[in-house]
């Protein structure tokens, strides 16, 4: 593999977006700041189990090997790629790690430009909107009750302590669909979220499995959720109960407890916060904000551990996942993996591919949704839960640019 050559410079942007190619935008963003690429100068492949580590190696040996000249310096500067990662071990979707051609970057007031191999000229352009709306996939309101259903009965039968069971919506871009307007249509309802696009997976999480940069490092568990009120004493009345409430306060330690255990391992510094309720703009979900320092490790040596969290999967891990095969019998693909961007230092930004969709070269479209189910879960809440954590999508999918 021949060693690129990624050259980033000051330069003065407009809407970052407009970078972007319309029909396969690279993008994580939150409010005004961000990154977006194009073009490939590299493209890894994984599969299987090992994806992760796979590609941890295989970027520690890209990163050695390139040359990298940087005169910004800033997290998101530099040689990048941008990634997403398949939720199961046995996914027949691939794992991916691209290095765009160009990067376009903002954060505060710094704005740069990144070349890899040789630089170029800036071609923004318009973005078109694109309207599709979402029907029943696989598993529609009926089959997803009779899930959680079942997986509650496994909990009752003492096979796991959570699991978090996902249904599915599905549609069709157009052929020339831009694929960019949906990306901005999420970004302006969920600004404090993490908009994504890589390679065909799209959406705003509000979850971040791991963000470092020069060894200190943050990450946010969620679990546990309630809509939102429709009125300010309702609301603060639902984020108080949340918080007390015996079902959500376990369903949230699960995930929490197996993030910081593993994160642990790798810092021994690991302080997490209390669980706090945690506002957006379409529902409230319990937190948990953790920090310390890695010491060499990755970003993407983390995900190796930290993936799939009990957040996305349950407790204990493999009796979750079983059920989780067993009882879905659809291939998740990206959805509930992480995605996100790694530099050649290993920093970066990895968010759970949650509230999204993934499209595929045709244009066929499937948002996932799930939720924890533990013992005392109610198949309709779940299934009034997943219609709320699909509104991100569905809403940005039929109305891209309000
Ligand atoms: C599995 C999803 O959300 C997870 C993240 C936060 C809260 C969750 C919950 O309360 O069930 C889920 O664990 C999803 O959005 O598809």
């Amino acid at each position: 593999m021949p060693a690129l050559r990624a050259r980033t410079e000051r330069a003065e942007l407009g809407r970052l977006l407009e970078h972007a190619d319309p029909r396969a935008p690279l993008a994580i963003r939150r409010g005004a700041d961000g990154i977006v690429g194009r073009g490939e100068a590299l493209r890894l492949e994984f599969r299987g189990p090992s994806r992760l580590t796979d590609a941890a190696d295989a970027w520690r040996e890209v990163a050695r090997d390139a040359q990298v000249d940087d005169e910004v310096g800033v997290p998101g500067t530099g040689l990048i790629a941008f990634g997403a990662f398949a939720f199961d071990d046995a996914s027949a979707a691939t794992s991916v790690l691209i290095v765009p051609r160009l990067v376009v970057g903002r954060r505060g007031d710094d704005e740069w430009v990144t070349w890899i191999g040789d630089g170029g000229r800036l071609h923004p352009t318009a973005i078109d909107e694109v309207r599709v709306e979402l029907h029943d996939g696989a598993i529609g309101a009926k089959r997803y009750r009779a899930i959680v259903a079942a997986a509650t009965e496994r909990i009752r039968a003492g096979d796991a302590e959570k699991v978090v069971v996902a249904r599915d919506r599905v549609g069709q871009l157009p052929p020339e669909g831009d694929i960019r307007s949906v990306v901005v249509g999420l970004g302006r309802r969920y600004p404090d979220a993490v908009t994504y696009a890589v390679d065909g997976v799209v959406g705003a999480s509000p979850e971040t499995l791991i963000a470092a940069h020069r060894g200190h490092f943050f990450s946010r568990v969620l679990a546990g959720t309630a809509a939102r009120g429709a009125t300010p004493s309702l609301d603060a009345e639902i984020a108080e109960s949340l918080a007390s409430g015996d079902k959500d306060v376990r369903e949230h330690r699960f995930a929490a407890d197996s993030a910081i255990e593993v994160l642990r391992e790798l810092a021994p510094d690991t302080r997490a916060s209390e669980p706090f309720p945690l506002r957006l703009p379409n529902l409230w979900h319990l937190a948990t904000d953790i920090t310390g320092t890695l010491g060499g490790s990755s970003t993407l040596d983390v995900l190796a551990l930290l993936h799939p969290t009990a957040a996305v999967a349950g407790t204990p891990r493999a009796a979750a996942l079983a059920i989780i095969r067993e009882l879905e019998r659809v291939d998740r693909g990206r959805y509930a993996g992480p995605v996100g961007w790694v530099d050649a230092d290993g920093g970066g930004e990895w968010v759970i591919a949650l509230r999204g969709a993934e499209i595929d070269d045709d244009g066929c479209i499937r948002a996932f949704a799930g939720a924890g189910v533990v013992a005392g879960s109610d198949p309709h809440d779940e299934l009034t839960e997943t219609a709320v954590k699909l509104r991100p999508i569905t809403d940005a999918l039929a109305d891209p640019l309000p």
